[in-house]
């Protein structure tokens, strides 16, 4: 169910009895659980424990089986793949990558708008790989095409911002640069949820959710955010 943003609630997305897999096979179980609006959540839990079946749910792209998935944000979820779900071979360069997250607002192929140009390098100057602009997205490092496909995140101008493991296998430098971008897209308003199996950036979370054999099984379910400030997790 779509509905306008209500600044009194604390959720932006709220998951009752969300049962959801492929085919016959069921991966997330009871999910129960209230995203907090304008915070930033971690999504933790081992391998194959459903994390990135979750961020597809809440990002619209992966329908339940069963259960309810409300939503309380106001644009379209940015959903950031996880680097590696990206293949060497795919011809485009890194200003391509990021001008797609201006496709969702132009259609397809239509041409980018000046402001869309604006956008597109405001978020490369933000990740800090404008002097890539011009580089194949398959020529880059996996650091730096983890901040090529955040940039693109960012340019969907979303305010609910979901990513798949936006720090693994970064050095602890360009760790800290995406979580500190992550703060300032919190500052600005935006929802934001990442899976990660990063111990350091989940504890930086305002919230952590805790996977376990597709069972929520800790962490903050029901967060009430603290006005004003990031709550504690
Ligand atoms: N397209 C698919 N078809 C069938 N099963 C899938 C598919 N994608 C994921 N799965 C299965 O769903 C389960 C959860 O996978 P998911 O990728 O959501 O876990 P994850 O916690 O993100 O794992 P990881 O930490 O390894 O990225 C796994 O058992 C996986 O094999």
């Amino acid at each position: 169910m779509e509905r306008s943003v209500d600044h009194r609630t604390p959720a932006a997305v709220a998951l009752r009895g969300v049962t959801a897999g492929y085919g016959p096979r069921t991966v997330l179980r009871g999910i129960d659980a209230d995203i907090a609006a304008r915070r930033v959540t971690a999504l933790v839990g081992p391998n194959g424990s459903g994390k990135s079946t979750l961020l597809g749910v809440v990002s619209g792209v992966h329908a339940p089986a069963s259960g309810t998935v409300e939503r309380f944000h106001r644009e379209r979820p940015a959903l950031v793949v996880q680097r590696s779900a990206v293949p060497d071979t795919l011809p485009v360069t890194v200003r391509e990558t990021v001008a797609m997250g201006r496709w969702a607002h132009r259609g397809l192929w239509r041409r980018l708008t000046a402001d869309d140009r604006a956008i597109v390098a405001a978020c490369m100057a933000r990740l800090d790989i404008t002097g890539l602009a011009d580089r194949p997205l398959g020529a880059l490092s996996g650091g730096q095409r983890q901040r090529a496909l955040l940039a693109q995140g960012l340019a969907q101008r979303s305010d609910l911002l979901l990513l798949d493991e936006p720090t693994t296998g970064l050095d602890a430098a360009a760790q800290a640069a995406i979580l500190g971008v992550l703060a300032d897209l919190r500052a600005d308003g935006v929802t934001v949820i990442f899976a990660t199996h990063d111990a350091e950036a989940a504890a930086w979370a305002d919230h952590r959710l805790h996977l376990r054999d597709g069972r929520l099984s800790g962490g903050d379910r029901h967060p009430v955010p603290a006005p004003g400030g990031s709550a504690a997790g």
